[in-house]
């Protein structure tokens, strides 16, 4: 079966005036459905980077993105945005929740975005949000949230967009243990019981202990 995924010798050099940064050199991966996987390294390794090339939110100096069997890497940005709001979900800082949208509007924005209508965004989102127990809060802020409840709905708005593949930039970062470790928990359920395939960054060796596969970076390679 196709990746669901794949990268091949993906590299990214960052240029900031004159100063160059080899943030990716020479990357390979193939991800395959249901498959639930950890980038591991040190910080700067290449974690972020990888997930922002593997999503289409930035472009590669050299090197492929497939996603889904199509070549991604050389496509316009509108085409990208395109392709990213029906295959793709994020759980990244930069895509925090809307401050002045209840958890089920969050959680139903990317629907609204497509276009789908207000009844079948709504349940699709509730089914989201009831999947990561937080349907009980679907009519609350993200300030009257915990921080893990937010996560969740983070996490819940990826998943009712029902997208090939989440990627998520160290989603239980500023979460203490015991939240982070059940909002991975709700993940490993819904790779489990639904089969959505993740790939997500983290540093917590706790987390890594539950993960199918772990990819290590090293200065922007995969280490041995
Ligand atoms: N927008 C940018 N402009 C310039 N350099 C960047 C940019 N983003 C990342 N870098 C550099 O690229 C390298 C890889 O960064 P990246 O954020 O991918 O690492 P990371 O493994 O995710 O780190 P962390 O675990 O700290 O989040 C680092 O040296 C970083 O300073």
């Amino acid at each position: 079966m196709n990746p669901v995924l794949q990268v091949k010798n993906l590299k990214k050099i960052y240029k900031v005036d004159t100063v160059e940064t080899p943030a990716l050199q020479g990357v390979s991966l193939e991800v395959h459905q249901g498959e639930f996987i950890a980038l591991a390294g040190p910080s700067g390794s290449g974690k972020s980077t990888l997930l922002h090339l593997m999503g289409g939110l930035d472009k590669p100096t050299s090197g492929e993105v497939w996603l889904g069997g199509k070549r991604i890497d050389g496509l316009s940005r509108a085409q990208l945005s395109d392709l990213r709001l029906w295959n793709v979900g994020f759980v990244f800082q930069a895509y925090n929740l809307i401050p002045v949208l209840t958890a089920l509007e969050n959680a139903a924005f990317v629907l609204e975005l497509r276009g789908e209508p207000r009844e079948v965004r709504e349940s699709k989102a509730l089914g989201a949000l009831e999947t990561l127990g937080m349907k009980d809060f679907a009519h609350r802020r993200p300030n009257q949230l915990s921080g893990g409840q937010q996560q969740r709905v983070a996490v819940a708005r990826a998943l009712a967009a029902r997208p090939k593949i989440i990627l998520a930039d160290e989603p239980t970062a500023n979460l203490d243990s015991k939240t982070g470790l059940a909002l991975i928990e709700h993940m490993r359920t819904l790779n489990r019981e639904h089969g959505v395939t993740f790939v997500f960054s983290t540093h917590d060796p706790r987390l890594l202990e539950r993960v199918d596969r772990i990819v290590r970076l090293e200065d922007g390679q995969i280490a041995a």
